[in-house]
């Protein structure tokens, strides 16, 4: 299996893009350390809260992950900043589901050097070596 985060997002109006099977994402989600698959109301997203150091640092946080989603082009449901808090939720809204565009993004955001934004103990990604 290729690196998810060497990949490139793809427009998501072609007319054959379809949602993936709850199999084929559960598949998926092992390339994707501390991701979340969920079900809500038959929908299936990616969804992850993670510490930050602060109100100001999830703000930080959110505009990295912005940059990301907007060079490649497919976004974030950028949920909830807290106090010490960040929820984010991915999908593809063009098909109501997921698709690879939705683990591509998950997978470069594991992928940001953010290690100077989280809160005590929590890391991007469990991969990464700290
Ligand atoms: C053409 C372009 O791919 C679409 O407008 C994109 C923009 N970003 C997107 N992001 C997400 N998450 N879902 C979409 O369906 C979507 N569509």
């Amino acid at each position: 299996m290729d690196d998810l985060s060497t990949k490139k997002c793809v427009p998501c109006n072609s007319k054959d893009l379809r949602p993936m099977t709850e199999d084929a994402a559960k598949h998926l989600i092992r390339e994707l350390a501390e991701w979340n698959l969920i079900n809500e109301d038959g929908k299936l997203k990616l969804n992850r809260s993670l510490k930050v150091k602060s109100f100001l640092k999830g703000m930080d946080l959110f505009k990295l992950i912005a940059e990301v989603a907007e060079a490649e082009g497919h976004h974030p449901d950028l949920h909830l900043v807290g106090w010490n808090n960040v929820t984010i939720e991915i999908w593809t809204h063009a098909v109501g589901g997921l698709t690879e565009n939705d683990f591509i993004l998950a997978s470069k955001i594991n992928k940001l050097d953010v290690h100077n934004l989280l809160g005590r103990k929590a890391a991007i990604s469990s991969q990464h070596d700290c």
